[in-house]
């Protein structure tokens, strides 16, 4: 009996902090030095990373460093932190599009910060950083999507895999060259990745450094389709349209479907049950929910 109502208390408290905003994967317990690791970005600057205006529920987030082909400066890393805080704090959001600037999507950690940054701890708490910032964005409310233009490599590679889903655009490539490198995904790519494609698959993707062209990334059901389109404006607007097909609903109710998902990808059953009750208990009885009811929807 106590154990039960100990289990139960748990898990409802699991779903709860799941669906709060701005919750850290890392703190202290494990050795996560948050205000250190700012500090030692904030060392490396160079790039941006812009937030469009809303636009029909949806947002457009730039990576901007196309000098180094869009590669993670540190400070890049500090404002993905705070635009992600943003588009949490976004009450009418429906959608985001993620892409790199200049036509390619992004060349993974700036190479002049890993160099500089060698050591276990900055390593580990960089890790941590991107890892709780990349999960916050995976888990936001919103139904995203990455459109990847030329190449996507190392934590570039990663960082489609914390978007809902992957446009690639011909002739673009997708790779996880962190074998290379001598390492394995930090960023919480590797996770993801066996989620979306399977553990076989991402083991040949992680183990070959393989190159995933868009006809592969779609045979894997690891990018949706390949976009006409390999111009960067055309690309996008072609991206719009895409994404256009699954907000055609009010804020609330597409924030909703993002968050049950969410819900059943990363909770066990019971939680995962138990916070599709919490949700579904927000849009019954709600505008949207008694527009329909008035109207009789047929749904031919
Ligand atoms: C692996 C794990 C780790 C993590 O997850 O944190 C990483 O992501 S480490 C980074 C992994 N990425 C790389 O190793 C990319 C290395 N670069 C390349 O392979 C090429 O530069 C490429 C294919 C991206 C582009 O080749 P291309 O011939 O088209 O252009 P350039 O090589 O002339 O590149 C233009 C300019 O960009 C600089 N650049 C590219 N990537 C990075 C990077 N990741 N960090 C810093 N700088 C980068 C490159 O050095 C050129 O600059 P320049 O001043 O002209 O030399």
């Amino acid at each position: 009996m106590a154990v039960s109502l100990w289990k139960s208390l748990l898990q409802t408290t699991k779903s709860r902090l799941f669906l709060q905003r701005g919750v850290s994967l890392y703190n202290g317990v494990h050795g996560f030095e948050e205000e250190a690791i700012k500090k030692k970005l904030q060392q490396f600057g160079g790039g941006s990373i812009n937030l469009s205006k809303e636009d029909h529920g949806i947002r457009v987030l730039t990576l901007n460093n196309p000098k180094q082909m869009n590669a993670f400066t540190g400070t890049m890393m500090l404002e993905l932190q705070e635009r992600v805080t943003e588009l949490e704090n976004w009450k009418d959001g429906k959608g985001l599009i993620i892409h790199g600037a200049e036509n390619t999507f992004c060349s993974g950690s700036d190479l002049n910060a890993v160099r500089a940054m060698s050591s276990s701890e900055d390593g580990m708490n960089m890790c941590m950083f991107m890892q709780s910032t990349l999960t916050r964005l995976k888990r936001l409310p919103l139904i995203s999507v990455a459109v990847v233009q030329g190449k996507a490599l190392g934590g570039g590679a990663e960082f489609t895999t914390a978007c809902d889903f992957r446009l690639m655009t011909p002739g673009s490539e997708i790779r996880f060259v962190h074998k290379q490198m001598g390492l394995v995904p930090g960023w919480g790519g590797a996770a993801r990745l066996v989620q979306i494609v399977g553990g076989g698959a991402a083991l040949k993707l992680l183990s070959g450094a393989l190159k995933v062209d868009p006809e592969r990334a779609v045979h894997l059901g690891l990018a949706e389709e390949t976009l006409p389109s390999s111009d960067e404006t055309r690309s996008l607007e072609e991206a719009q349209a895409w994404l256009n097909q699954y907000t055609k609903a009010p804020a609330e109710v597409i924030q909703a479907v993002k968050k049950v998902v969410t819900a059943g990808r990363e909770l066990q059953l019971e939680a995962a049950l138990r916070a599709e009750k919490d949700i579904f208990g927000t849009v019954w009885g709600g505008p949207a929910n008694l527009q329909a009811l008035a109207q009789s929807t047929k749904h031919k």
